[in-house]
Formats: structure tokens, C-alpha cells, sequence
């Protein structure tokens, strides 16, 4: 490479070639000049149209350098800094507004949720995610209410996520086995990925009927999802200087990623789609009107109202991918970081136990979803962790398609907009009781948190989000987390591996589309003395 460098530098005149040296000067210098023209521009426009506050920035990367890798942190420690709860910050080209109170996202997503209700554009969603087709990243308008609808009716509604209950109590007995074996043997398990594989069965059951286990596909499907995640997560340079991607070379390689990802994708979904096409023809040819031949898992929801729908193959593998990408990583991360607390504080896992204990009748074996009724302690340990561990801390990013006021700052059209909902549920103006600690009875009778829920009333508490753009699968992720947390603390004590000190387990987390935590957690089970 360096000879062929060499030897075309040789080919050239020198005028030439110094021409080709200052190239990239010039060109950054023009961008420099436009950058600074647009900080100024911003700047006016500021004390034109009283734009929200902005601390000072760097031409062309504006705040880019202020976020590190850990985005909700670092736009937490800004806004304390600059002692704002709304801010208006230029990350390479492009404007974003954080929210950092609970009256700020409220402004954003209960009092201005029409104008906030779009997702921005993002090159690997509209390649991976045919369109995108799906409903997370899908722009506001009718394609994306539809597809909404028809998830949650076919799939992620109340009444759907009960009729799932025999696969869930089954995959959660077979993890249950899982810890036993490791139990017999005196190991420690990965309690990660065993999380992570259950979710993920679980998933695969709930789009196609079956966990394929025994096929290997599923692990196909988790290394896909983990694959795809980071680039989907957004934070990517294309999106913040959108005139790199426009020169090509950029959007030449994240395009080409991108369908790489896509095609891994489309070989797994494909033949899966193809077979439930057979068989749901077989079947609709025989139905009866007392013999409806109803189906059960996704796909076959899917090519049942496609006419209805009028949806395209491709629409059909997005609303597919949804499930994966938000069902999978989500429930394990919050079922992780809240056994990990558990193990930090051993009195809170005894109380919780205790309570768990209590609500199964005596030799049952294990968890069943209706012994979950009266375990208020459950629920408020759960609730603790999503507050303290919010996996999606940023929520989901969201567009303003018009202009609007908030706060009497007038925020333009097109600002992207992120609501720090983990900076909110660690903000000691709004929870009492040292809100950096893990205390799930803030959350019961009547510590200061009793009557919140997070169903997107709570401007306080936002792990699911709020307004048109909440969070689909809250009933189908909740169902998840409280069978198999019940049954991890009520089949087994858990020990730490020999050497490892609670104090030791680290909470760090790693960016993504979802937070996962950094360290694995490894836990030795051990058969409980009933
Ligand atoms: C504990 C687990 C979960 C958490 C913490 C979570 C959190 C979130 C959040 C914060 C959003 C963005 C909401 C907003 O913009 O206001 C979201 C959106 C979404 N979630 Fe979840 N989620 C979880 C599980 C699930 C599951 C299991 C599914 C489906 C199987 C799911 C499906 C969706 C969909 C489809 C959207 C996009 C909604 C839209 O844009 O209209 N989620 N989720």
C-alpha cells in the first residue's frame, strides 16, 4: 500500500502534489468557517428567539468532546454543572436538546407529545430495519400507529402476554434445572448470559413458536442482536456530521455494514417465515368456523392480517426484529442488575426471599405466575432497580417536527431530543431517602415513592418512557422479570464465588442500545434448606 502511496506521489507534478497535500486543509478550513458561521447563526438566534442555554462549545465538534462513554453521565454532569435542566447542546452538526427534570420531560412528552412523537433518521435503522418498517424507530405517522396497533393487540397486550404464561413458567423451569445441575456440581454460573439466554428463548418462543435450542438457532439470533445493538444505539459520527456521509465514503461503509447485518438477518428470518407460510396455508385450508385453526406465535399473527395490514414481506420481518431487539437485552440487563444489588445487600435478599417463600404453598417446587399476586416486595425491588439501573437511561430519541415553547425557551423543528431519565431517578431535588442507594421500601406503604408506577404518569420515574412513543412491551417485559426473579430467589440461596467480596461487585455499565453491566456476574447456587 505505502509503495503504490510512494509511487503515485512520484507521477505527479509538484504543483500537483501540493495541491493534493493541502487538500483535506482547505476542505477543513471551508468547514471550519461554515461551522463558525453556524455557531454564530446559533447564537443569534439564541438572543433572537431566546433558544434554550448552551455552554460554550468547540467549532465544528460543538459538545461533541463533552460526552464520554457513558452519554447519560456525562450529560448529567453537564447540566449540573451549567445548572440547567433543559440544554441545548450541538454534537458535531447536529442539535440536541437534553431534558434533566421530571418538568422537563413532561413539557417533552406529555404537554408537547405531538410534536415530539418522531424518532430521528438513522442510515443503520433504514437499512437493517427495512425503511425502517418497525416500530421503534419508525418516523411518527400512519404506517408507524398502525404497526404500533397491531403489535400490541397481536402480541403485547394484557390479555396476550397471559395467554404466553404456560411458555414462560416452562422456560424458567428449564433455567431452574439449569442452576440445579450447577448446583449439584458446586459451580458458579454465568448469571449474564444465562439471563440473556432465557430472555432470548423466550423471544424466539413468542415470534415463532419454538426456542430452537436444540438446532443452535437461538444462539444464531443472540449473537446477531448483539452484533446489530451498538450500531443501532445511535451516538454514530455519521449522524453527527451528516456532510461526511454526504461526501460518500462514509455512508458508503456504514451503508455496506449495515446490509452486511441485514443479510445475516434476512438468511435466519427467511426460511422461518417460509415454513410458517406452509403451514399456514395447510392449515387455513382447512379450517372450519368451529375449527378456526388459530395460531399462536408471531409470524403466523403476521401472515394472518397481512392482507388486513396490507404489509409487505419486508414490513413483516421489522415488526419481527422489534421483539428481538427490545425484548431481549432490556428484561435480562434490569433482571441482572437487580439480582447483583440483591447480592451487594444480603438483608435486602433474605427480606425478599422471605417474602417470596411465603407466598408459594408449602412443597411447591417452584414460582407459578399466581403465587406472584401478593408479593408487594417483589414488585418494589424491581421498581428500585429500574429507577437506580435505568437500562435505557436516555429513553429513546425523539425529533421535534415543528417548532415549540418550552418553558419559554423556543425550541426549532428538527432538534433531536434526549430525556435523561437516569439523571431524573437519581436527582436528590426529586426522591428523598439518598437516592444514589438501592432502598426498594421507598417504593412501598409509605416511603416517599409508594404511589409511583411507571406507566408513564411519574415525570420522576421513566424507565418505559411516556406519550405515544411509551415503551410497547412494558406488560410483556414485566411478566418476564417477576416469574424468573420470584423463582431465582425461591429455588436457591445464592453464594459469591471464593474470594469475592460483596463490596466487590461492580455496577459499571456499558453503553448501548441497552446498559448492560460491565463485570459478569458469577453466583454459586446453592439448594435451599426448606
Ligand atoms: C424491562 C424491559 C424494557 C424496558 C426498560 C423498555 C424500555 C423502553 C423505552 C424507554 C422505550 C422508549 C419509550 C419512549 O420513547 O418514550 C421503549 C420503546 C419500545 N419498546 Fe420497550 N422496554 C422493555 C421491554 C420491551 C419488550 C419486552 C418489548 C417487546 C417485546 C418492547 C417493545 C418496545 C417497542 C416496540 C418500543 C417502541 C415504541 C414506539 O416507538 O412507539 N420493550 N422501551
Amino acid at each position: 500500500m505505502a509503495n503504490i502511496a510512494h509511487q503515485f506521489m512520484r507521477e505527479l507534478t509538484a504543483p500537483q502534489a501540493w495541491i493534493l497535500l493541502l487538500l483535506p486543509l482547505f476542505l477543513f478550513l471551508v468547514r471550519y468557517s461554515l461551522s463558525a458561521r453556524r455557531a454564530r447563526k446559533i447564537r443569534q438566534q439564541q438572543d433572537d428567539h431566546h433558544l434554550p442555554p448552551s455552554p460554550p462549545a468547540l467549532p465544528v465538534l460543538g459538545h461533541l468532546h463533552l460526552v464520554g462513554s457513558l452519554p447519560h453521565v456525562s450529560l448529567r454532569n453537564l447540566a449540573r454543572k451549567h445548572g440547567t435542566d433543559l440544554m441545548l447542546l450541538r454534537l458535531g452538526a447536529m442539535p440536541v436538546l437534553v431534558a434533566s427534570s421530571p418538568r422537563a420531560a413532561e413539557a417533552v412528552m406529555r404537554a408537547h407529545d405531538h410534536v415530539f412523537a418522531s424518532r430521528p433518521h438513522s442510515l443503520v435503522a433504514e437499512v437493517v430495519l427495512y425503511g425502517p418498517s418497525d416500530v421503534g424507530f419508525a418516523p411518527y405517522g400512519e404506517y408507524w400507529r398502525q404497526a404500533k396497533k397491531l403489535v400490541i393487540t397481536h402480541l403485547l397486550s394484557v390479555k396476550k402476554v397471559q395467554s404466553f404464561r404456560h411458555a414462560r413458567e416452562e422456560e424458567v423451569g428449564r433455567v431452574m434445572g439449569e442452576i440445579g445441575e450447577a448446583a449439584a456440581a458446586g459451580v458458579a454460573v454465568d448469571v449474564g448470559d444465562l439471563l440473556s439466554a432465557f430472555t432470548n428463548d423466550l423471544a424466539c418462543r413468542a415470534v415463532m413458536g419454538e426456542s430452537f435450542r436444540r438446532e443452535g438457532r437461538n444462539k444464531q439470533f443472540r449473537e446477531l442482536v448483539a452484533d446489530t445493538s451498538p450500531p443501532l444505539a445511535g451516538f454514530n459520527i455519521e449522524e453527527f456530521f451528516p456532510f461526511l456521509a454526504r461526501f460518500g465514503v462514509l455512508s458508503k461503509v456504514v451503508r455496506a455494514k449495515s446490509e452486511r447485518l441485514r443479510r445475516r438477518w434476512d438468511d435466519l428470518l427467511e426460511p422461518l417465515i417460509d415454513d410458517h407460510e406452509r403451514q399456514y396455508d395447510a392449515a387455513t385450508a382447512t379450517a372450519t368456523e368451529s375449527d378456526p385453526k388459530g395460531f399462536v406465535d408471531f409470524i403466523h399473527v403476521l401472515l394472518s392480517v397481512r392482507e388486513e395490514y396490507g404489509l409487505t414481506r419486508e414490513q413483516m420481518k421489522a415488526l419481527l426484529l422489534d421483539v428481538f431487539f427490545a425484548g431481549i437485552e432490556t428484561s435480562a440487563a434490569v433482571l441482572e442488575y437487580t439480582i447483583a444489588e440483591l447480592m451487594r445487600r444480603p438483608h435486602l435478599m433474605k427480606k425478599l426471599q422471605a417474602e417470596v417463600r411465603s407466598c408459594v404453598p408449602k412443597g411447591q417446587e417452584a414460582v407459578t405466575e399466581t403465587d406472584l399476586a401478593g408479593m408487594t416486595y417483589l414488585r418494589a425491588v424491581i421498581k428500585e432497580s429500574l429507577r437506580l439501573h435505568n437500562v435505557t437511561p436516555l429513553v429513546a430519541p425523539r425529533i421535534s417536527m415543528a417548532s415549540c415553547s418550552i418553558d419559554g425557551y423556543t425550541v426549532p423543528a428538527g432538534v433531536r431530543v434526549l430525556i435523561n431519565s437516569w439523571a431524573i431517578g437519581r436527582d436528590a431535588r426529586f426522591w428523598e431517602d439518598d437516592p444514589e442507594e438501592f432502598v426498594p421500601e421507598r417504593f412501598i406503604g409509605d416511603g416517599s415513592a409508594a404511589h409511583f408506577s411507571f406507566r408513564g404518569n411519574d415525570f420522576q420515574f421513566l424507565p418505559f418512557g411516556s406519550g405515544r412513543r411509551m415503551c410497547a412491551g412494558m406488560n410483556f417485559a414485566m411478566a418476564i422479570v417477576e416469574l424468573m426473579l420470584a423463582n431465582f430467589v425461591y429455588c436457591f440461596d445464592w453464594e459469591l464465588p471464593p474470594g469475592k467480596e460483596r463490596q466487590d461487585i461492580d455496577m459499571a455499565g456499558v453503553f448501548g442500545l441497552v446498559v448492560n453491566r460491565k463485570e459478569k456476574l458469577l453466583l454459586v447456587p446453592k439448594f435451599r434448606v426448606c
